[in-house]
């Protein structure tokens, strides 16, 4: 079973880390086209991204999107006080960033900038492989399934977006009791409802 989801982690990580920038940039425009026009965030005002790394899908132009129609952005900043958990923090233009040990910047925690998740409209959960019922295979820290294990214990909770290129669809993949499936996956070409 750990095995492997080491062959599945390394085996899609490669297949998007192969994408040229062309196609990287094409597969984010595209996939923000896919959300105007369905009008997936119509009605939200809270979202949470990540900046991408490693072949992953581009939220950049969504987060662009999401300041020019006056809705809130935040991203993903690892907790320094709960272990593997992230906190969601507030990024506008302004906000001064920091890298995290993973090399990925993060908004600098202030101490009125951090939202609680039931604050949140929907969250884009970065992942390197997902299937058709919403499972996601994430990085193997465990950060975002531990985040929002009592994710169904809210009165409002947000959304869950699985955000990925088309490559990164797996035929299935099994699942343990702590993984969080989310609501739909987006990618470049379509929204699957789960
Ligand atoms: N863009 C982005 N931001 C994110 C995540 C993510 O998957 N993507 N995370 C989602 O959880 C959290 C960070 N989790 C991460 C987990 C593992 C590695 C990673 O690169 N591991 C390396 C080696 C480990 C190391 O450098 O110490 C690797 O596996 O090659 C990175 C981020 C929060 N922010
Ligand atoms: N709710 C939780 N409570 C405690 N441990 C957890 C929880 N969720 C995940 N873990 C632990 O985190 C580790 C990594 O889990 P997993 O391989 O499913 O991560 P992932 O889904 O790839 O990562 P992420 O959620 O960050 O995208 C596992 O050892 C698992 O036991």
């Amino acid at each position: 079973m750990l095995t492997d989801k080491i062959e599945l982690r390394k085996k899609f990580r490669q297949l998007r880390r192969e994408l040229s920038a062309e196609q990287q940039q094409e597969a984010s425009t595209q996939a923000l086209q896919i959300i105007v026009n369905h009008r997936l965030l119509e009605e939200s005002e809270h979202i949470a991204l990540y900046l991408s790394r490693d072949g992953e899908l581009s939220c950049h132009e969504i987060i662009q999107w999401c300041w020019q129609n006056s809705k809130k952005t935040y991203l993903p900043v690892l907790d320094p006080d709960q272990g593997q958990q992230l906190l969601f923090v507030e990024y506008t233009e302004q906000t001064p960033m920091l890298n995290n040990r993973f090399a990925i910047p993060e908004p600098v925690i202030e101490s009125s900038n951090v939202t609680l998740i039931d604050q949140l409209d929907c969250i884009f959960l970065p992942l390197v492989a997902f299937d058709e019922n919403g499972n996601r295979l994430g990085m193997g820290g465990g950060f975002y399934d531990r985040t929002l294990a009592e994710i169904d214990n809210l009165a409002r909770s947000p959304q869950l977006f699985g955000f990925a290129h088309d490559c990164q669809q797996a035929s299935s993949l099994s699942t343990e009791s702590w993984d969080i499936p989310v609501h739909k996956i987006v990618t470049p070409s379509r929204i699957i409802s789960v």
